[in-house]
């Protein structure tokens, strides 16, 4: 059996808006719409592994709030697991590091706006889902 490798990925919020960060690598995955994060090194804690994402690619200083459960397929081995987040207080604004050339902040209204990968798109639809759910 191929041993599979979590990928987490942050819904980082921001009031009721949703970060979305448009990949610039690999050429099979540019120019799409991602939930930030990254993989999960041997050893490490997933919501470690998420702060150090956040913090390597977009600059910010970031908390890990709650998993989203679920579990998506990615290419193999990879499958995405998500975590709400936030910024702590004085943390920069996020930037587009490393791996990605733009970044929105999404309203709930406004979060199909972006071409979001395939393999993401059922991630997010369970994502906001429930985190309408919670507003309501
Ligand atoms: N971070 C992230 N990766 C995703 C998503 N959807 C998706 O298919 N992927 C893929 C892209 C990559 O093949 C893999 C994780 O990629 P990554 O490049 O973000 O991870 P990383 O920073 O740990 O990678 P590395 O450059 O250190 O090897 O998962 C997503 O929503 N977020």
């Amino acid at each position: 059996m191929t041993e599979r490798i979590v990928v987490v990925a942050a819904a980082l919020l921001d009031g009721d808006r949703l970060l979305a960060a448009r990949r610039s690598a690999p050429p099979e995955l540019a120019g799409r719409w991602e939930l930030p994060g990254g993989k999960v090194e041997p050893g490490e804690r997933p919501e470690d592994a998420l702060v150090r994402e956040l913090r390597e690619e977009l600059g910010v200083d970031a908390e890990v709030v709650e998993r989203v459960p679920g579990e998506w397929p990615l290419k193999s081995p990879y499958v995405l697991h998500v975590w709400t987040a936030r910024l702590r207080p004085g943390s920069p604004a996020p930037a587009p590091l490393e791996d990605h050339d733009a970044l929105r902040w999404l309203t709930p209204e406004r979060i199909w706006d972006v071409d979001w990968l395939d393999q993401d798109v059922p991630a997010v639809r369970e994502t906001s889902a429930r985190l309408g759910t919670r507003a309501r």
